[in-house]
């Protein structure tokens, strides 16, 4: 099986640096353009609470000048829904946000909030919203994201990509069980050009929704360079595949 694994590019971090100094360069819409034209397959954009990095009128703008899916990443908020039935992206991501956390530190508690969660994604989908859920490798998490009526779950790899022992085996049950339930498989955070093959390897991941590398080693390598390597290194693993 080699069948091609989309790429997702996450454009946080060119918001970060733009909000440096509180202007409009760089733009963090130009570089989602820039990124499509290179080869991303759809771009993904964290609103967070605190709009720390992406702020509502760069989704706005995203959604309007965009031709590839929008991803939009959001917690779970009344909100946040609020704002996505709105605005309509392709997708959306519920992914867990504490104040204080430098990044996303955990998968979505899908399983503990259930109750809550389902009117949400319900909306969400009522409004032709692809809903994925960020959870980490567990059996119970994968589950609940189903009995919850998501159509996607995007695999948590930060622990993979700190270098956690037998993440990589963790994953590939994850993906198999959540495949197994229906359910499209996504992974993500911490992704780079040295840990992707792995996790590229695995035959239901569908897409990786990478960022923060990319962005960082696109300040040496320029954008369309960085995400043609990466997108070099999904295919190789793919096509390993038998
Ligand atoms: C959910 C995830 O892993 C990332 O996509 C998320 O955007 C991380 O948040 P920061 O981009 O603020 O680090
Ligand atoms: N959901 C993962 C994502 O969008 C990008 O995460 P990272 O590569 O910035 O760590």
């Amino acid at each position: 099986m080699s069948l091609r694994q989309r790429l997702g590019v996450n454009i946080d971090h060119v918001a970060t640096i733009r909000n440096a100094r509180g202007g409009v360069q760089p733009d963090p819409v130009e570089a989602a353009l820039l990124a499509v034209k290179a080869g991303a397959d759809g771009i993904t954009a964290h609103l967070r609470e605190d709009r720390r990095h992406i702020r509502d009128e760069d989704l706005i703008r995203l959604r309007s000048s965009l031709r590839a899916p929008l991803n939009m990443e959001m917690a779970a908020t009344e909100e946040m829904v609020g704002l996505a039935c709105g605005l309509k992206p392709h997708a959306c991501c519920i992914v867990p946000e504490r104040r204080e956390e430098v990044t996303t530190e955990g998968g979505l508690n899908v399983a503990g909030q259930a109750v809550s969660l389902a009117p949400m994604v319900r909306r969400l989908t009522d409004k032709g919203i692809r809903v994925s859920l960020f959870v980490d490798p567990v059996a119970e998490q994968i589950a609940a994201a189903a009995a919850v009526g998501a159509a996607v779950v995007e695999l948590h790899t930060g622990a993979y990509a700190l270098g956690a022992d037998g993440e990589i085996a963790r994953l590939k049950t994850a993906a198999l069980q959540a495949s197994s339930l229906g359910l499209e498989v996504h992974a993500g955070h911490g992704l780079s050009f040295g840990n992707v093959a792995p996790v590229a390897a695995i035959p239901q991941i569908v897409e990786l929704n990478i960022g923060h590398f990319l962005i960082g080693q696109a300040i040496f390598d320029g954008l369309p360079a960085v995400i043609q390597e990466m997108r070099r290194l999904m295919d190789a693993a793919r096509n390993t595949l038998p």
